[in-house]
């Protein structure tokens, strides 16, 4: 894929891995997210992933998607844009919000977490 194509396999600081399978020519695309982290105590399972990118004549396109956790009731939402230095290496920067599913509204509060990662190819 072009550079900065969100398009292949990614992996972020914390060891988790994302395969960003198909895009269309409007910036859709999709792919698989396997998390090496958890803030529930299940079983960790492959989750699917969607989101769009900017595709006008942009190097270094913003993008944004989410992963609908498989595993248990939370939903990531990630924003970022995709950067390529001088060598030609690709890294995604982001930031995410994690919402937790809480029992009562009561709770609503602390059912967010927001994070920075980078990613870069596998
Ligand atoms: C990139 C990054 O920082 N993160 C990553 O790769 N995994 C953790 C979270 C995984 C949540 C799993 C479902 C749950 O525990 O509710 S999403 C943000 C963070």
């Amino acid at each position: 894929p072009p550079q900065c194509s969100l398009l292949g396999l990614w992996q972020n600081d914390l060891g988790s891995e994302m395969n960003i399978s198909a895009g269309n020519n409007a910036g859709k695309f999709f792919g698989t997210y396997l998390t090496k982290v958890s803030a529930t105590h299940k079983p960790i399972a492959v989750s699917p992933l969607r989101g769009s990118q900017q595709m006008g004549n942009v190097k270094q396109p913003t993008f944004g998607f989410t992963v609908t956790w498989s595993f248990t009731d939370s939903t990531t939402v990630f924003v970022g844009q995709c950067f390529v230095d001088d060598k030609g290496k690709e890294t995604l920067q982001t930031m995410w919000l994690l919402r937790k599913k809480v029992d009562s509204i009561e709770d609503n509060w602390q059912a967010t977490l927001v994070g920075t990662n980078n990613f870069t190819r596998l």
